[in-house]
């Protein structure tokens, strides 16, 4: 897939979001000292070297900036509302009005270096994103009996990219033939996991949404066949809230563990979109028709304890000993015999893999029905210019 991006100063830009802060750029550095033409030609450069990306938000004020650095207020021709990536560039740098090429000139030079000393100062921090050899954003161990599976993007509440996908597609494969009894999936930071990374909608192939919607479609069928599939007992332990995909998939789970912080959010029509991961099978079989519906139509958010009370959950725990609490609960369940829980857990997925593997096609047509629409798209574009928060 060639990903229609924005390259500016070696940053591609793949966000939809139309900022106040570019109004008050143009106010920022009207008595700052004036940037040179190699002050800002040094800041082009350093952005090349800087190893964090800035975020969609700061590489839009940043593309903006650029473009009225060099080639002064906005001249093109503002882009229909469907063209999401070409939109989002024409607003942002719209926005800028008709502030002054020296003024812009400056204000991405104050911008990048504010964002060079912040990644020197914050380099080996916890907290940030770190990337494991191997995998891009999960972090794999193996260890007692246990493959781990955990989401590593917590500043972005480990929200799954397209890339992630993959991974954890191959990360389970793996699983699914290494030496462990059982494999855990669970989040790393405050979030479980926040769902499909929306961003993921911004990302056209040269076919166009068509095209996207096809090839979403074949990463999301694998993904959700991966889970129905898994041959060995298979755990989420939700350590934090859990929205979208990251819900619907629990219905696939042998157990589900979850902290008394954890909340459980479907926010389909909300988005303009539908249920996946089988939850429009697994959810009405768990919790009845009509607490499914209350979840899936109209994104009710449970908390652990309610989602619990309905089956979707197994235990929960409190926060402050939900890790050791789980993990010791594991270890004890790694002792047992490997291949009779294998051959359990086959014998109760036999009765419904066929039926699930019938839902989970049924869902991604009604789902690429709802990508190419108007309501998901304004649903997106709305998340990622930071209108309404879920
Ligand atoms: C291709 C196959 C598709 C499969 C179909 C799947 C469907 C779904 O999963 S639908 C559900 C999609 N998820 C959402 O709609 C959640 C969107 N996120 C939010 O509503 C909020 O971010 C939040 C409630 C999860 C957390 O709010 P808050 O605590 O205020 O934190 P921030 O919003 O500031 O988040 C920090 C950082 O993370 C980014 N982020 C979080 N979730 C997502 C996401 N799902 N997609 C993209 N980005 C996400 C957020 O934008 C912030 O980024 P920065 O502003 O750059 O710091």
């Amino acid at each position: 897939m060639v990903s229609v991006t924005w390259t500016v100063a070696s940053f591609s830009l793949s966000p939809l979001q139309v900022s106040s802060f570019l109004v008050q750029q143009m106010h920022m550095s009207q008595t700052a000292m004036r940037a040179s033409h190699k002050d800002f030609e040094t800041a082009v450069n350093q952005m090349k070297l800087l190893k964090k990306d800035p975020g969609n938000e700061m590489k839009l004020k940043l593309y903006a900036l650029y473009k009225q650095a060099t080639e002064g207020p906005c001249n093109m021709p503002k882009p229909g509302v469907l063209d999401l990536i070409s939109k989002a560039k024409w607003d942002s740098w719209n926005a800028l009005g008709s502030l002054p090429k020296e003024t812009a000139r400056q204000n991405y030079v104050e911008l990048v270096s504010s964002l060079s000393s912040s990644e020197s100062s914050s380099q080996g921090k916890p907290g940030a994103d770190s990337k494991q050899p191997g995998y891009e954003t999960l972090v794999v161990t193996s260890e007692d009996g246990i493959t781990k599976i955990m989401l590593n993007r917590p500043t972005k509440k480990n929200a799954i990219t397209t890339q992630m996908y993959q991974d954890i597609v191959l990360a389970l494969e793996a699983a699914g033939k290494d030496d462990s009894t059982i494999t855990v999936l669970t989040g790393n930071g405050d979030y479980y996991c926040s769902g499909n990374d929306l961003n993921n909608f911004t990302d056209i192939p040269p076919g166009g949404i068509e095209e996207q919607a096809k090839n979403n479609a074949i990463l999301l069928r694998n993904f959700v066949g991966c889970f129905i599939d898994f041959p060995k007992p298979l755990v989420a332990a939700v350590n934090g809230p859990a929205v979208g995909i990251s819900v619907t998939l629990l219905g696939l789970f042998d157990i589900v563990y979850a902290s008394d912080r954890a909340t459980f959010h479907t926010p389909f029509t909300h988005l303009g979109q539908s249920p996946e991961g089988c939850s429009s099978y697994t959810f009405p079989k768990i919790m009845g028709p009509a607490k499914a519906a209350e979840m899936l139509i109209f994104g009710k958010k449970l908390t652990a304890r309610e989602a619990c009370a309905q089956g979707l959950v197994t235990e929960v725990f409190p926060d402050s000993t939900f890790q050791k609490e789980v993990w010791t609960r594991l270890k004890a369940y790694s002792k047992l015999p490997p291949n009779a829980m294998r051959t359990s857990k086959q014998l109760i997925r036999n009765v419904e893999r066929e039926k699930l593997h019938a839902t989970n096609s049924e869902e991604i047509s009604a789902l690429q029905g709802r990508w190419r629409s108007e309501e998901c798209t304004n649903a997106v574009m709305n998340f990622l210019s930071r209108k309404v928060k879920l």
